[in-house]
C-alpha cells in the first residue's frame, strides 16, 4: 500500500496539531503579540525562506519532468518572497544581517540533509513544510493590522490550492517507493511537525537587537 499525504496527517493528527496552532499565532490573531517578538521571528524567517529556497533547487534537481511546472512556479514565488520580507524588514527598520538563532540553524541543517534524500522524501517534506504556514496562518486568520498581510499571504485560497499540488506530486512519489523510503518520509514529516513548532516558539526566548 503506497503511503499519502493524507494518511500521515490521519496518522499524526496530534503532532501537526502542535505545528500550526501556537500562542505566537494567536497572540497575532488577537493583536497581542509583542512588537520584538515578532521582529524575531520575521528575520529569522526571512533565513529561513533562503535556505528553503535552495531546497527547492535540491528538489528540482531530482523531480520528474512532469514535476517541473508546479515546482518552477514555486521558485518564481520564492523571488516575491525573499523581496517582500526585505521590504518588511526595511519598514520595520530591522536589519535582515543578523546571525540565524539555533531553532533556524537546526532547521536549515535539516533541509540540507533532506537534499541528499530520494525524491519522495524531499517531495513530502517539501509539502508539510509549506502546509504548516497554509493551516497555521488560515486557521488564525482574519488578523488584525499590521497582521493581516501575513495571514492573508499564506492562508489564501490560491496558497492552498499550490500546496494541495504539491500533495498530489508528492503522493505520485509515494506510489514506487518502498518500505524504507516509506519510513524516512515518515520520519521527515514528523521532524517538520516539531521544527515548526520550535520556529514558533523561538520567537519567545530570543531578544531581537534595537
Ligand atoms: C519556518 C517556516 N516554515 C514554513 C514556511 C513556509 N514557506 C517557506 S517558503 C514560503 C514561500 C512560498 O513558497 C513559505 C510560505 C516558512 N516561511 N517558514
Amino acid at each position: 500500500m503506497p503511503l499519502t499525504c493524507q494518511q500521515l496527517l490521519t496518522k499524526y493528527t496530534a503532532q501537526w496539531q502542535t505545528a500550526t496552532v501556537h500562542p505566537f499565532l494567536v497572540q497575532c490573531q488577537q493583536g497581542t503579540i509583542q512588537t520584538q517578538q515578532f521582529n524575531t521571528w520575521l528575520t529569522q524567517d526571512y533565513h529561513f525562506v533562503v535556505n528553503f529556497t535552495r531546497f527547492a533547487a535540491s528538489l528540482i534537481q531530482s523531480a520528474p519532468v512532469a514535476h517541473l511546472d508546479l515546482l518552477l512556479g514555486g521558485i518564481t514565488a520564492l523571488k516575491d518572497e525573499l523581496n517582500w520580507f526585505q521590504a518588511k524588514a526595511t519598514e520595520r527598520h530591522l536589519s535582515l544581517d543578523q546571525p540565524l538563532q539555533p531553532t533556524c540553524q537546526t532547521y536549515c541543517g535539516f533541509m540540507a540533509d533532506l537534499a541528499q534524500e530520494p525524491y519522495p522524501v524531499k517531495a513530502t517534506g517539501f509539502w508539510a513544510i509549506e502546509l504548516a504556514y497554509n493551516q497555521g496562518w488560515q486557521s488564525h486568520s482574519p488578523m488584525p493590522a499590521p497582521y493581516t498581510e501575513f495571514a492573508d499571504r499564506w492562508g489564501n485560497a490560491a496558497f492552498t490550492t499550490y500546496v494541495e499540488l504539491l500533495a498530489q506530486q508528492a503522493n505520485s512519489a509515494l506510489q514506487n517507493a518502498d518500505k524504507a523510503t516509506q519510513i524516512e518520509v515518515e520520519k521527515a514529516f514528523l521532524t517538520v511537525a516539531t521544527l515548526e513548532k520550535d520556529f514558533w516558539q523561538m520567537a519567545y526566548e530570543i531578544t531581537q537587537p534595537a
